[in-house]
């Protein structure tokens, strides 16, 4: 008879997590994954990305490469809900060369800052940066418009001896609106509005706010020519496209009429367009009226992407190995439904801890999901194959990383969010998985700290999710059906499984961490 020995099998690797074996070992896994989370927001701190980014060297400036001779010639703006930070450490840096500089920031955020005690995210007292509050809700407003003027009236009045430093994070369309006329804020802010709501994706909605602004899609370039422009980006969009991101204010992209068109179409907005904005897409493109300027190609612009999601899942890599796993990062692009992500992480925990081999219709599902979660099968099958030699040569836990933003498809009321649904929807699937009741444990967080409108950053989830919520009463299916997420964690077991950070002061969208114990081998 087969005897299961609580052994593990011996190789390289384990042998080196041994000699720190201690306090590894007292830690749980949902302890590790929480950490693991926490170096991975960590990594992507809005004052760290722009340290990082900038050297400085006397009475100059090195970015990504390239050197700028600073003579008190240095102005800044910003927009975007990291900005605040953003801006804070470059005035640390930059701060004796800087003449003045602008930001549109989140409604609140000052307060709220003070109250957590992160003061070196603000700016000082007496700062040359003036910060201006709006865009309630992520929605753009009076204050945000109020404040996309004054970054206007400043690129305007800039010249050939200036630098204009814009920093850039997610957030940064709402908080720098400015609608070229006849289109009014409301108009412009219902077409997004309903756009999003039809389930427009970022690269649709953010087109579409190109072509009405008078600052995005290179418009802010545009406006501060003769000046040379250096973009600092923290990307909160998948592949970090810097004409995407925010809209892309430092990147000229052209309108294409037909393109919007389509977009409108596609979500059937054409018949409620207002006058106003097919005035605007009726005149000819490009619609910058001097266009005789090539924005970024002639060099007057450097756009440079300062953080990003793999930027976070190298930082988490990098704890998951101190913690004691083998790190795999699958893909920092993941999007799609949350319940083909949920499958397709179901399907990888099973490949990975299945005492026998897997059998073939496993790796099969797992590659038809591809084109579904928006990864590459080649990543696929170098992930499989990592977690196929960690089964087959012992090599122990496995920690399995990803990013990105995957979708919910909204049909019930209740309270919950995309990573919060997701961690739901994995439990369920790590189920009945053969491995010893401590694993495998999943978590998916949003690295804003805010999923949905709730005040959880996400959940983590093992296989005995189910049984733990049906001895308290609570059913599943319910809860899925009506998108109740944060109502189910925060009742089950007195939200033991919620994450929650607080206010992150970043974003790079999403992390998914799974944690994969080290298998049990049986001795016959
Ligand atoms: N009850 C719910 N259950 C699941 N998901 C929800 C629920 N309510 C909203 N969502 C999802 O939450 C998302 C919006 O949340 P959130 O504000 O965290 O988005 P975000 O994309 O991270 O925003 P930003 O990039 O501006 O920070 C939408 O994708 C929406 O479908
Ligand atoms: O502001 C935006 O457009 C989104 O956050 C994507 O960058």
């Amino acid at each position: 008879m087969a005897r299961v020995l609580s052994l593990f099998r011996a190789q390289p690797f384990l042998a080196l997590v041994g000699r720190r074996k201690s306090p590894l070992c007292k830690m749980s896994l949902d302890s590790r994954a929480r950490e693991v989370f926490a170096a991975a927001v960590e990594a992507v701190q809005p004052d760290t990305v722009v340290r990082q980014s900038i050297e400085r060297k006397e009475d100059s400036v090195i970015i990504d490469g390239h050197k700028f001779t600073l003579k008190h010639n240095l102005h800044l703006v910003g927009f975007g809900k990291a900005v605040l930070g953003m801006a804070a450490e470059a005035e640390r840096i930059l701060g004796d060369h800087l003449v003045r500089g602008v930001i549109s920031v989140p409604h609140g955020i000052q307060q709220t800052l003070q109250q957590h005690g992160r003061d070196h995210l603000l700016l000082k007292e007496n700062s040359c940066i003036k910060a201006i509050e709006g865009a309630k809700h992520n929605l753009p407003d009076a204050d945000a418009q109020k404040a996309a003027e004054r970054i206007k009236q400043l690129a305007c009045e800039l010249t050939e001896k200036d630098l204009l430093l814009v920093l850039i994070s997610g957030g940064g369309s709402a908080l720098l609106p400015a609608p070229i006329p006849p289109i009014s804020l409301q108009e412009k802010l219902d077409v997004t509005r309903t756009l999003a709501a039809a389930g427009a994706t970022i690269q649709e909605l953010n087109t579409v706010r190109r072509a009405l602004s008078f600052l995005k899609g290179g418009g802010l370039a545009h406006y501060a020519q003769p000046a040379q422009v250096i973009a600092l980006i923290l990307s909160d969009v998948i592949g970090d496209p810097v004409d995407f991101i925010a809209s892309g204010p430092t990147a000229r992209s052209e309108v294409w009429p037909e393109e919007i068109m389509s977009i409108l179409e596609r979500y059937k907005q054409l018949n409620s367009l207002p006058v106003s904005v097919k005035d605007v897409l009726s005149r000819p493109s490009p619609r910058w009226k001097d266009n005789n300027d090539e924005s970024d190609t002639s060099g007057h612009v450097l756009n440079t992407v300062i953080g990003s999601n793999s930027v976070a899942l190298q930082a988490a890599g990098r704890r998951v190995r101190e913690l004691g796993f083998r790190p795999v990062v699958l893909s920092p692009g993941v999007c799609g439904d949350v319940r083909s992500v949920s499958r397709l992480y179901g399907l990888l925990a099973h490949f990975a801890s299945s005492r026998e081999e897997p059998p073939p219709e496993v790796a099969a599902e797992v590659l038809s999901l591809g084109p579904e979660v928006g990864v590459e099968s080649w990543d696929l099958c170098r992930t499989m194959q990592v977690l196929g030699e960690g089964r087959t040569e012992g090599w122990g836990a496995t920690c399995l990383l990803a990013g990105g933003e995957p979708t919910v498809e909204l049909t019930g009321k209740g309270r919950g969010g995309r990573n919060q649904e997701l961690a739901l929807r994995v439990g369920l699937e790590l189920r009945g998985l053969e491995l010893p009741p401590s694993g495998p444990v999943f978590l998916s967080g949003g690295t804003d700290g805010q999923d949905g409108p709730t005040d959880a950053a996400g959940a983590i989830t093992d296989g005995g999710l189910f049984e733990e919520a049906q001895a308290q009463g609570l059913n599943v299916d319910d809860f899925l059906n009506n998108n109740d997420s944060f109502t189910f964690f925060s009742r089950l077991s007195s939200g033991k499984r919620l994450l929650v950070p607080g206010l992150t002061c970043t974003n790079v969208m999403d992390v998914h961490i799974l944690l994969i114990p080290a298998i049990p081998i049986e001795i016959k």
